[in-house]
């Protein structure tokens, strides 16, 4: 039985291409995203974000992350336009985060790690289901935003002290009428390319627009992100930090800028 996957020395991102090949892959992801070399695309639309606050759920500790999961039955809270064509529906959103406040994002820019990196993810309704979806090349778009240190960010905050009720895997709680709108920057100006998943199973499945302007954190608060556990209750105490998967190749991928 090969050892589950996660972030650690015998089963983090080095170890993920012995139980999954597409690790290795055309379009994997994070990438390190360099300005210079983005191609200005007059084509991409602006990002038309529509987020129904009463569609928030609840809030998960899965394990590898944590996640604020949201109800997908109906077309109330949706991504379309940007990069995308047709309508796709927002189905949790999550972070990464590192053990120190000089990595853990998984997006780089310039070779530039930050401390926290937000994903929105939607699924195209084109397909059945958010499973479907995640297997087929045009199947989901994640959202990322990049989280910088800075003064404490209020918007935060709510999604923060749900976390002491979900310390350890498995726990979740109700978080209800919370709108992701209010974590976004006040610029939706992006850069886009054709990448994955980026935790097992990897799969080349995403297509990513990763924000130019980063929200702020404060050092306080990123404490606050470190105090989950990996581990389930009763099982050894193991700090939930460095949970992100470093840069991967560009294998000739071209990232788009919505932006001069
Ligand atoms: C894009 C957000 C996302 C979706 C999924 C994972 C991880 C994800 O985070 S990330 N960082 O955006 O890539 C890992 C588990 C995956 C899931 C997509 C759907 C599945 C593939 C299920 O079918 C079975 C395992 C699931
Ligand atoms: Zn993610």
């Amino acid at each position: 039985m090969s050892h589950a996957w996660g972030y650690g020395p015998n089963n983090g991102p080095e170890t993920w291409a012995k139980g999954f090949s597409v690790a290795n892959g055309p379009r994997q992801s994070p990438i390190n995203i360099i300005p210079n070399q983005a191609q200005y695309d007059r084509s991409l639309k602006p990002l038309k974000l529509k987020y129904d606050p009463s569609d928030s759920s609840g809030i998960l500790n899965n394990g590898h992350s944590f996640q604020v999961d949201y109800v997908d039955d109906e077309n109330t809270s949706t991504l379309t336009a940007g990069p995308i064509s047709g309508i796709y529906r927002l189905k949790q959103f999550h972070f990464h985060w590192g053990a120190s406040d000089d990595r853990g994002c998984e997006h780089t820019v310039n070779g530039v790690m930050f401390p926290c990196e937000l994903h929105l993810v939607h699924w195209n309704t084109k397909y059945p289901s958010f499973g479907e979806a995640a297997s087929q090349p045009d199947g989901l778009a994640v959202v990322g935003v990049i989280l910088k240190i800075g003064s404490a960010n209020p918007r935060l905050q709510k999604v923060l002290d749900a976390l002491n009720a979900i310390k350890s895997k498995g726990k979740q709680n109700n978080f209800e009428n919370f709108d992701p709108k209010t974590l976004l920057p006040v610029s939706l100006d992006y850069w886009t390319y054709d990448g994955s998943l980026t935790t097992p199973p990897l799969l080349e499945s995403v297509t990513w627009i990763v924000l130019k302007e980063p929200i702020c954190v404060s050092p306080a608060q990123m404490a606050q992100f470190r105090s989950l556990l990996f581990n389930a209750d009763g099982e050894a105490p193991c700090c939930m930090v460095d949970n992100y998967r470093p840069p991967q190749p560009l294998k000739g991928r071209v990232v788009r800028s919505s932006f001069k």
